[in-house]
């Protein structure tokens, strides 16, 4: 199961926290129900999108911002419950940069058509084209364990955390 909806929409704060958020935890609750292997289910793995977001504070996308960070805690606490041994299902995390698709193009793609020029929305230094995106995806996919894996896919590296190891609370400049 993959939770992958999401919405940059700062303006509408209720849209965002139930489409990144909201839908991250139901879509995860429902599908652990029907996976667990104590329930007559199969077992499996959950992997929620976060986003390099749900590391760092970003301050002019703040709400956004808060949803990947509860995205990650949601999924983490999940992980570090007693009875996923039982249960069978795993969870996991990923955290991309600025993937060339989707929300990300469209908000360079908005700039653009606004000031002429993408200007300061572009973070070439944190882009990642979306086959390096697919490649994080399939590793923990393909992994013979993955629960509590937390995966910040990187333009350099893949780059396996566990919590305690994560940095939390570095504030990008407001360039966006
Ligand atoms: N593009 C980027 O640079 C990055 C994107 N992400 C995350 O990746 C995920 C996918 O985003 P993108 O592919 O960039 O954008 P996208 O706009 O191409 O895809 C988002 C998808 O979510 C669906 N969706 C939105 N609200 C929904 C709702 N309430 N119910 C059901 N479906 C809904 C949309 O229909 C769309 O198909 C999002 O969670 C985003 O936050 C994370 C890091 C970087
Ligand atoms: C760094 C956050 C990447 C998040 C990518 C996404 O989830 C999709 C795009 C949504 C928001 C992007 C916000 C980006 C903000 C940064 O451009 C900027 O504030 C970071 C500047 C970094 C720096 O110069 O050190």
């Amino acid at each position: 199961m993959f939770n992958n909806a999401g919405v940059l929409a700062e303006s509408k704060p209720e849209v965002t926290v139930n489409a990144n958020l909201l839908g991250c935890i139901y879509g995860t609750e429902i599908a652990s129900t029907h996976m667990r292997k104590d329930r007559g289910g199969k077992g499996g793995r959950i992997i929620n999108m976060s986003s390099k977001a749900g590391l760092t504070d970003l301050p002019n996308v703040p709400t956004y911002c808060a949803t990947k960070h509860g995205v990650r805690t949601y999924t983490i606490s999940k992980s570090n419950h007693p009875s996923v041994e039982d249960t069978g299902v795993e969870y996991a995390v990923l955290f991309p940069g600025c993937v060339l698709a989707g929300l990300y193009l469209k908000l360079i793609e908005d700039r653009i058509a606004k000031q002429g020029k993408p200007s300061v929305a572009r973070n070439e230094y944190l882009e990642i084209p979306l086959s390096r995106l697919l490649d994080g995806f399939l590793k923990l996919v393909t992994l013979e364990k993955m629960n509590g894996a937390m995966l910040e896919v990187t333009p350099d590296e893949d780059l396996f955390v566990r919590m305690e190891k994560v940095v939390i609370g570095s504030t990008y400049p407001p360039s966006l």
